[in-house]
């Protein structure tokens, strides 16, 4: 299996890089590009860590070298939010850099799952869709905007909100991946009741979670460490799905046939082939029924921002 980290000698790019390097499977590959000329010496850094994953770096112009028989590619490379930024004004600078590294891997690895981390995913998977569909690989199973930094975090407050164990907490989290298209389903949590007060609280902390990250670093950067560990566990579970494990599901942003929108976060099973099933996303509270439906307008909109760019 070979995993190639676009972007990975930033701050999501090395975390990333690290913890695959050691929760890989053994015998994969894992292939580092960037711009920075630092990428080849963040693979031999690696490359000394004693497990049985071989770590290749490359940086310049074309990441074509690193995505040569890639089965997964995880994009992170683009610039970051600093306080008083939505995500949306990442838009300019990201979304040309998602389009030209698309048309990469469409070129190089049409068959790869992609998965897209870059902001702002709910208009850089649209970009990633369009791209792929001019180069005529589309295959809506093998893209996914990466939600599960959403799922961490709700999991993780929820846990500490009800002195719960965290590894005993899941939570599905759909719509997209900014302000309020984040909706976490607190009301589908077993085990838990929450008071009104206590899920409007939470719902608003779990889509201010990066605006809080972002303003404690005070202008360093976003989310990295956390993003990191989200992007490892969502990008192993592709990698136990395309090795044929059963019942390997993650919420992802994808295009599922929702009814709601051509991209929706929602829980799916993965596969040898991706997407395997997009599941239902099961009975919703008033409150999230509300939730979802007042979401629509910005999440369609910023769909539309993608679609129209690459047009
Ligand atoms: N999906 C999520 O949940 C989530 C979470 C956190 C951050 N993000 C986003 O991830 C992106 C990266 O964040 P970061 O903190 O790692 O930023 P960073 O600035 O630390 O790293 C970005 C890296 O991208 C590289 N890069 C820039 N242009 C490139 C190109 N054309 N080709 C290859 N590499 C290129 C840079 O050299 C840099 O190393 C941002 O857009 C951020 O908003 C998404
Ligand atoms: O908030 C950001 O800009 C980064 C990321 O999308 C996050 O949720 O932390």
């Amino acid at each position: 299996m070979k995993v190639a980290v676009l972007g990975a000698a930033g701050g999501i790019g090395q975390a990333l890089a690290l913890l695959l390097k050691t929760q890989l499977p053994a015998d994969s590959k894992l292939s580092l590009y960037d711009i920075a000329p630092v990428t080849p010496g963040v693979a031999v850094d690696l490359s000394h860590i004693p497990t049985a994953v071989e770590v290749k770096g490359f940086a310049g112009q074309d990441p074509s070298p690193a995505l040569e028989g890639a089965d997964v590619v995880l994009i992170s490379a683009g610039v970051a939010r600093k306080p008083g930024m939505d995500r949306s004004d990442l838009f300019n600078i990201n979304a040309g850099i998602v389009r030209n590294l698309v048309e990469k891997c469409a070129a190089t690895c049409p068959k790869a799952l992609i998965g897209i981390i870059t902001n702002p995913v709910n208009t850089t998977v649209a970009i990633a869709a369009e791209v792929l569909k001019a180069a005529g690989v589309y295959d809506k199973n093998r893209l996914f905007g990466v939600t599960t930094l959403d799922v961490i975090r709700s999991e993780t407050f929820v846990a500490e909100a009800k002195g719960l164990n965290v590894a005993d907490v899941n939570v599905n989290v759909i719509g997209g991946h900014s302000g309020v298209t984040i909706l976490p389903l607190l009301s589908q949590i077993e085990g838990v009741s929450f008071s009104d007060e206590e899920v409007a609280a939470l719902t608003t902390r779990i889509q201010n979670a990066g605006t809080e990250v972002v303003e404690a670093k005070a202008g360093g950067g976003s989310a990295t460490l956390s993003m990191g560990q989200a992007a490892c566990r969502f990008g192993l579970s592709l990698v136990r799905g395309l090795q044929g494990e059963a019942n390997v599901v993650e919420c992802a942003y994808v295009d599922g046939g929702s009814e709601h929108a051509e991209f929706f976060a929602q829980p799916i099973l993965l596969g040898k082939n991706g997407v395997e099933k997009v599941l239902a996303y099961g009975d919703v509270s008033e409150f999230e029924a509300n939730a979802r439906d007042a979401m629509l307008d910005t999440l369609n909109a910023d769909i539309k921002l993608g679609v129209e760019f690459v047009k």
